[in-house]
């Protein structure tokens, strides 16, 4: 919590986008976990929205872009409702789902922020399109429909795009990239952190550098975190597992980094995949996680 008193808990059980299933079991799993407890300890005062009501499946069937219009329904009935809690001056909580959903949180958020800055922390960039993209998992796509780069119908979500802009970006984490993203990325000037760049620099300075981009002329900061981005020995429980990634400390530190700032005004979590994870594991470092972004101290 930054700027705002009360945080808006919304669970988002959707995971066509996706190559596998199971996500959409993540809100549950880290409900389960203790989240509201661990949130009342922190004496945080939390609305609970419920979950967001998900389209059923009617088969669309577009060549490349699976459950192409189930997307398109969720992220309009999404972005509405982040729309309405930031109206309301609370600070949006999305709980995933896979990352597709995250076309539907900034797009809300973009009906407030004219200028938002974005911290997408994931092993991937999720900057496919339509040709680029090797799966057509919409999850791979979903940071590149902000910057009008995605497929036409989902860029017209309202609010969705192109209202992101490569310099307010940056990505913290990343492993793999397709050949598509590599360039795009290149050529936009995105501000990419590598598991190279964190071994190099250590999380402290990545972090320092990574606010001071997001923070310079934006109007807003939401984190877009991506289970997956850690390492797949403290996070099994999610879908495209890359080996080497931010380790359990340096995933806490910084989400502390961002709460000290006091800059963050959303937050998502997602790509918790129950049905793949060792025991409940996963869902619950989540909450961990969740503690750590809105100010639990060991001390
Ligand atoms: N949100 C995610 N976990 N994305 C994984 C994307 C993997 C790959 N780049 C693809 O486009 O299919
Ligand atoms: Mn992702
Ligand atoms: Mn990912």
């Amino acid at each position: 919590m930054m700027m705002t008193e009360t945080v808006s808990l919304l669970s988002v059980p959707f995971g066509y986008g996706a190559g596998r299933h199971g996500s959409e079991m993540g809100p549950q799993a880290i409900f389960n976990a203790g989240l509201m407890r661990q949130l009342s300890e922190l004496q945080i005062p939390v609305q609970d929205e419920g979950p967001l009501t998900v389209p059923q499946h009617y088969n669309s069937t577009h060549p490349r872009l699976k459950y192409f219009h189930e997307i398109i329904e969720l992220n309009t009935n999404l972005a509405a409702k982040v729309s309405e809690i930031v109206a309301r001056n609370s600070f949006p909580l999305v709980l995933g789902g896979d990352h597709s959903i995250a076309i539907g949180t900034y797009a809300g958020l973009a009906q407030h922020y004219k200028n938002l800055g974005v911290i997408w922390f994931d092993a991937h960039a999720d900057l496919n399109t339509e040709d680029s993209s090797p799966s057509g998992n919409i999850h791979g796509m979903s940071l590149g429909v902000g910057l009008g780069r995605g497929p036409d119908l989902l860029t017209q979500i309202k609010g969705a795009g192109p209202n992101l802009k490569p310099e307010n970006i940056v990505l913290i984490g990343t492993r793999q990239l397709d050949a598509g993203e590599k360039e795009y990325i290149r050529s936009s000037g995105i501000k990419c952190f590598t598991m190279h760049d964190i071994d190099r620099k250590g999380m402290s300075n990545v972090m320092d550098e990574a606010m001071s981009i997001v923070t310079r002329g934006t109007d807003g900061v939401h984190l877009s975190f991506d289970i997956d981005s850690l390492d797949p020995l403290e996070a099994p429980g999610t879908g495209t597992k890359i080996p080497g990634g931010v380790s359990y400390r340096e995933a806490h530190f910084a989400l502390e980094l961002m709460y000290e700032s006091r800059k963050i005004t959303s937050a998502e979590f997602v790509e918790v995949n129950p049905s793949l994870d060792a025991g409940n594991k996963t869902a619950r470092l989540t909450v961990e996680l969740i503690a750590s972004l809105l100010g639990q101290r060991i001390l």
